[in-house]
């Protein structure tokens, strides 16, 4: 290890932070931002997030790079030496590489400027309830807004060295997806003088999980995933509520509407069947990972003549990326960088290949020259 920004994500590694806590992250990132020279920076803070303006040399335009910077609730299982340090929370989906990307991104133009100017977006609460949206309304945000966005997403399938993507969609339309099912608890030997959520929460889930192969043309894909289920206190008492939580995942707008509507009836079914009451909460919904075809297409073909990565165009994922409400504003476009790991996004063994940082700050600094020459 003797890169500084592999240090530096071994360092993010172990302080992840929920959304809109990532207070230890934030300092951290300022320290580092401190140790650079100044003359050409500008730096803001935004919640728990920061932006860094970095004045080119002759601007014409801005350019944008963002990187999120949320743990998740997984405990880490990995055998590394540098572990989370926070019970229960795991950089589980590279924030700590994106952030560290960014630094290194950062520390590259500071040092070399290029003639246009760069803004480095570190992003609180990708995972939820998504900080993109409040970062694009934000007042620190307005005089600084790119013409021209870039983000990236490790790829735990590819090996160190590969860049995937394609232009238009990238990522999935997502909606979190909260229900609460409330009926009436008892003593487990008398079931019918109680009315048992268990019983109804998984019957629900049962019916969920028709939707897709039922009522969801099968060339226009959708997830509908149910992650957590609560219900019930002791072996021996009844359950009087139940909560599940899950996610929906749709490549279309039209089947995000039409899955909603068929949860809605299902709901109206479990309460006149189970004698209950279901509320159902979506959450917080990010748009889809939309790719400008011009600028991906151009960054393609551009990586096509880079002996130092290699290029894969990929299919859309079901992935979800608040990233995507940057690109509705702004065009640019998001790629997966290949980590190699052959545990995936959002499991306590994910252990990405951390050579894959250098590759990426390459990618990137030589991808804003290209395009500011
Ligand atoms: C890349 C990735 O894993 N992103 C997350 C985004 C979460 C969106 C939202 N909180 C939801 O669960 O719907 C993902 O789970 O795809």
């Amino acid at each position: 290890m003797s890169s500084p920004f592999i240090a530096l994500r071994r360092e993010l590694h172990q302080i992840p932070e929920p959304g809109f806590q990532e207070f230890k992250t934030q300092q951290l990132l300022l320290d580092q931002l401190a140790k650079l020279p100044q003359d050409r920076m500008n730096i803001r803070t935004w919640r728990t997030g920061i932006l860094v303006y970095i004045k080119g040399t002759n601007p014409t335009k801005r350019f944008g790079y963002r990187a999120d910077m949320d743990g998740l609730p997984i405990t880490e299982e990995t055998s590394l030496p540098f572990p989370s340090q926070h019970p229960g929370y795991m950089h589980a989906c590279g924030h700590d590489f994106h952030m560290s990307i960014g630094m290194g991104v950062i520390t590259h133009f500071v040092q070399q400027p290029m003639r246009d100017d760069l803004v480095v977006l570190f992003q609180p609460a990708e995972e939820g309830p998504g900080g993109a949206m409040p970062m694009l309304a934000s007042e620190e945000l307005q005089d600084w807004m790119p013409d021209q966005m870039v983000a990236l997403h490790i790829a735990p399938e590819y090996p160190v060295g590969t860049i995937a993507t394609r232009p238009e969609i990238l990522f999935a339309n997502t909606s979190e997806l909260f229900i609460d099912l409330l009926g009436k608890g008892g003593h487990a030997a008398y079931p019918h003088q109680a009315n048992d959520m268990i019983i109804a929460a998984t019957q629900m889930v049962g019916q969920l999980q028709t939707i897709v192969s039922r009522n969801v043309n099968p060339l226009d894909s959708a997830v509908v995933t149910i992650g957590k289920m609560e219900a019930g206190t002791k072996q021996n008492i009844i359950a009087e509520k139940g909560r599940l939580e899950g996610t929906i995942r749709t490549l279309s707008a039209a089947s995000m509407d039409k899955i909603k509507k068929r949860i809605e009836g299902i709901a109206a079914g479990i309460e006149s069947s189970f004698e209950c009451q279901v509320t159902i909460d979506y959450g917080s919904n990010y748009r889809q990972v939309f790719n400008d075809p011009a600028l991906t297409g151009e960054f393609m073909t551009w990586l096509r003549t880079n002996d130092q990565v290699q290029l894969v165009e990929c299919t859309e994922a079901m992935t979800g990326e608040d990233f995507g409400y940057f690109l509705e504003r702004i065009p640019g476009f998001m790629f997966w960088l290949g980590v190699d790991t052959p545990h995936g996004l959002h499991n306590g063994k994910l252990d990405p290949d951390e050579r894959a940082i250098e590759v990426a700050i390459h990618t990137i600094t030589a991808y804003f020259n290209f395009k500011t020459q």
